[in-house]
């Protein structure tokens, strides 16, 4: 199946000052990621991080090479991880299956060449998550299942940014490269995630938002932490973080995201946090 994609460029933080908001929206903001029987891609220039979704319905899709990688086939110089966030599904690699349930992920190594999706039940599709960024070397393909990852408690009631968080695919559960994966869960009656907000001048980050329930949204924060500003979120929509942005979100109601970063080191807390009450 011949995959949808877009390119969005590099932008200085000098230049996004002056952006209003279609532009914004325009540069940073990706919508329509999960679309039924589509590949449906976005190729940053921030690492040459591609974030994309595929939901198989009628059909299994398989995932093929688009024009800006100049490459033979998708993962000839990449790695890709996957989060499932619909209904049981199956990934298969060079042959081999992997079955995601709901919120399972699936890290697939630099030069698989055949990676072919498929949902269980054509009624109840599952529904892929992909983060791929430029690889050096080939790590094993590994499952990731929810007892697999990472699990930390961050926030508190009182302060609204109660939340879980969850390390899928960070180096001390799966060999990688340079991608990073996760998904945070807000608490009921909390809406910040990411706050205090931070800034990583060596690494970018996508947030993949749903799990927003229907007339509700998320107000997402980005810019230097003295330059701020927001766009608004729905269900199912994702946005870039450059690596000089703040990417932190509240929500009129709780929501899951998944975030994925890539960029110079693999240290997850490798993080400049900002004073609360300094952020303009
Ligand atoms: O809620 C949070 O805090 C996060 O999920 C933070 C992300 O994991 C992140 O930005 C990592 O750099
Ligand atoms: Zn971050």
């Amino acid at each position: 199946m011949k995959s949808k994609y877009q390119v969005r460029y590099a932008a200085s933080p000098q230049d996004v000052k002056t952006y209003d908001t279609t532009r914004l929206r325009d540069e940073f903001l990706i919508q329509d990621l999960l679309e039924p029987d589509a590949v449906n891609l976005v190729y940053s220039h921030y690492d040459r991080f591609i974030a994309g979704g595929i939901v198989p319905v009628q059909s299994s899709i398989k995932l093929d090479t688009i024009d800006p990688l100049k490459a033979d086939y998708f993962l000839e110089r990449r790695e890709l991880g996957i989060i499932n966030i619909g209904a049981t599904g199956t990934v298969t690699v060079d042959g081999s299956s992997f079955v995601l349930e709901h919120k399972e992920a699936l890290y697939i190594g630099k030069g698989n060449r055949d990676i072919i999706f498929s949902s269980k039940s054509s009624s109840t599709p599952a529904q892929f998550y992909l983060n791929s960024t430029p690889a050096h070397k080939t790590y094993p393909n590994k499952k990731i299942g929810t007892n697999d990852v990472e699990v930390i408690e961050l926030g508190a009631p009182e302060t609204a940014n109660a939340r879980t968080l969850r390390k899928y695919i960070v180096n001390s559960v799966v060999d990688v490269c340079q991608l990073q994966m996760g998904m945070t869960t807000l608490k009921s009656g909390s809406s910040w995630n990411t706050m205090p907000a931070h800034v990583h001048d060596r690494r970018m980050e996508v947030y993949f938002y749903f799990e927003v329930p229907e007339d509700q949204a998320v107000c997402h924060f980005m810019g230097q932490p003295q330059e701020t500003r927001h766009i608004w979120i729905n269900n199912k929509q994702a946005v870039i973080s450059p690596p000089w942005s703040i990417h932190s979100g509240s929500g009129t109601s709780s929501y899951t995201f998944i975030w994925g970063m890539a960029g110079e080191n693999l240290d997850y807390g490798d993080m400049d946090h900002c004073k609360i009450n300094e952020l303009k």
